[in-house]
């Protein structure tokens, strides 16, 4: 499983008025890792992201996967985003085996590891069915299943359940944390809810007003495997406030920059 290191990333977008997002950025994650990013809206969490996947570049610094500079986008990373980017004319099952198929790999490599990642995200009776005929959490699952498929080291998820409902949300946190016991693999996790972060992460990072900076590193000691019903421990309620007070810092520097 992969291991990033951030050293003193920086990245300013040459727009019409030049923006700052990220500013010296310092960050090591170790293989089989599950970090969290938390910080006030436009900080720069995307931006980030968006490094380590090789969407885009850094301005300044270098961002490392396994010792070697991030180029381009490549299979070792997966991205989830806050929507499943399916092809809504193939088959789920079809979506699911698209990569592997481009990839040219012979379906003896990977017909065996789509079927059983489709029983674990719980759709194995529903490979047969299209996109539109799913619901939100449904997709965002094949969503998951299509980028695992792949075999990646890191997986990047940008707010990837950000657009389900309550409680939707919580079955598919408590999926990701099965999935994630089984292939250990090292997660970079986006999002704006502090429960979420809590309960999936070993870390969680919480950034600073733009440009984003690590403001804190919180290390979440509650015991594995994690369930929803850890969200009302008393372990859990410190971490809360412990989190939510940095939170509060990081959103006045906003409101006063
Ligand atoms: N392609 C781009 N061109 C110019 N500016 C950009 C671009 N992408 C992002 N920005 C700016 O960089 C800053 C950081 O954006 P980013 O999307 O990384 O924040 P974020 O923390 O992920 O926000 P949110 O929590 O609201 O999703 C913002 O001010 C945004 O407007």
């Amino acid at each position: 499983m992969a291991e990033i290191a951030l050293r003193k990333v920086a990245k300013t977008y040459f727009s019409a008025t030049p923006v700052r997002a990220l500013e010296s950025v310092d960050l090591d994650i170790a293989e089989g890792e599950f970090v969290a990013l938390l910080g006030p809206s436009g900080c720069g969490k995307s931006t980030l992201l968006n490094i380590l996947a090789g969407f885009e570049g850094s301005s300044e610094g270098s961002a490392l996967i396994d010792g070697g500079a991030i180029g381009r986008p490549g299979p070792d990373r997966g991205v989830v985003f806050q929507e499943a980017a399916l092809f809504p004319w193939l088959t789920v099952w079809e979506n699911v085996v698209f990569g592997p198929k481009m990839q040219g790999l012979p379906k003896s490599e990977y017909e065996g590891r789509a079927r059983e990642l489709l029983a674990t995200v719980g759709l194995k009776d529903f490979a047969q069915s299209y996109p539109a005929q799913l619901s939100g959490g449904m997709r965002q699952r094949v969503g998951i299943a299509r980028v695992l498929v792949m075999q990646p080291r890191a997986l990047l998820m940008d707010e990837p359940f950000g657009a389900l409902d309550a409680q939707t949300r919580m079955a598919m946190q408590e999926l990701l944390l099965t999935v994630w016991e089984k292939l250990n693999t090292t997660v970079v996790f986006v999002t704006h809810d502090i429960d979420e972060a809590i309960l999936l992460a070993d870390r969680v990072f919480v950034m600073t007003a733009r440009p984003a900076r690590i403001g804190r590193e919180i290390a979440i000691t509650l015991p594995r495997p994690r369930s929803i019903d850890d969200l009302t421990s008393p372990e859990f309620t410190r971490y809360k406030a412990e989190i939510m007070a940095e939170m509060r810092s990081a959103h006045h520097q906003a409101e006063t920059a």
